[in-house]
């Protein structure tokens, strides 16, 4: 069976982005894995996935692929690069659009100067939410913000939790390019009390209005950016009391803007969306 594809990338987070509506897309989890790995198929981070919306009053249903093979709730880059493809290929003449997720609808909106803005709905704080396992760890109270002890590797590390619709466990670190990502990214991924593993970020503060951040994804490994990862991160740091909005986010594979004004509110996610190119793959 012959796929179309689009190769795209939003800050360096890379992906495959397939047109499930004019073709037929029924791959299981070893046959997305297989696309997304970089020397037996295609490769990117994850695989996103254009359908027909099943909610009335949106436009479009938006499904995603970690390169683990596994579906999940959310991948902000992906949103923007979504918003490009959908538009690029003439499936939407809007420049906003309301987009359907596993958990809740995003508004992607294509701006002047080629980026894209995604209203990315209100964050999940209740760590029962992210889901986090909070039983018994006895969290710290900073600013609005809890951060919970997680033994990792003999040592204990502070995580804030926050659920983007996918979870992420923030922690602050002095300087990311010498945090131990690859050393204490995967176990914390893994760890036993997020039941459906996490997203590990590392931020650091540069000033009230600017971080940097690395991101080891939760089915894929460390990304050159990750979208709710860095609005996780804002979040997390702005109910700290660490930051102020908006917050300009430097990731490895580029910059990144998050505003968001309090709970409830939502967390507006500025970036680049970048087509590499087209082409057609045998599964
Ligand atoms: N690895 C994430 C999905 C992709 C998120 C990231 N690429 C983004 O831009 O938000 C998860 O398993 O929740």
């Amino acid at each position: 069976m012959k796929l179309k594809f689009t190769k795209m990338h939003g800050a360096g987070n890379d992906f495959i982005v397939v047109d499930a509506i004019h073709q037929d897309v029924s791959l299981n989890a070893e046959q997305w894995r297989r696309l997304a790995d970089r020397r037996f198929g295609i490769g990117a981070d994850q695989i996103l996935v254009v359908e027909r919306p099943v909610l009335d009053g949106c436009d479009f249903r938006y499904r995603i692929f970690n390169s683990d093979g596994g579906e999940v709730e959310q991948c902000g880059n992906g949103a923007r690069a979504f918003a490009r493809f959908v538009s690029d290929k003439g499936l939407s003449t809007e420049r906003s659009i309301r987009v359907e997720t596993m958990k809740g609808i995003i508004a992607p909106r294509l701006e002047d100067d080629g980026s894209v803005t995604v209203d990315m709905g209100a964050p999940r704080l209740d760590p029962a939410e992210v889901p986090f396992d909070s039983a018994g760890l006895g969290g710290w109270a900073e600013g609005e913000d809890t951060t919970w002890p997680l033994p990792v590797g003999g040592k204990t590390v502070f995580v804030s939790v926050v659920s983007m619709g996918n979870p992420h466990a923030v922690q602050v670190v002095d300087d990311v390019d010498t945090a131990p990502v690859e050393q204490t990214g995967p176990a914390i991924e893994a760890h036993a009390r997020f039941p459906q593993r996490v997203n590990a970020g590392y931020m650091q503060v540069v000033d009230r209005h600017h971080i940097r951040l690395r991101v080891y994804e939760r089915g894929a490994g460390e990304t050159l950016a990750c979208g709710t990862g860095a609005c996780a991160a804002v979040v997390a740091g702005i109910r700290r009391g660490l930051l102020d909005s908006p917050v300009r986010v430097s990731a490895r594979g580029g910059e990144l803007s998050i505003a968001w004004n309090g709970a409830g509110q939502p967390v507006y996610l500025s970036g680049p969306a970048v087509t590499v190119f087209e082409g057609e793959v045998e599964i």
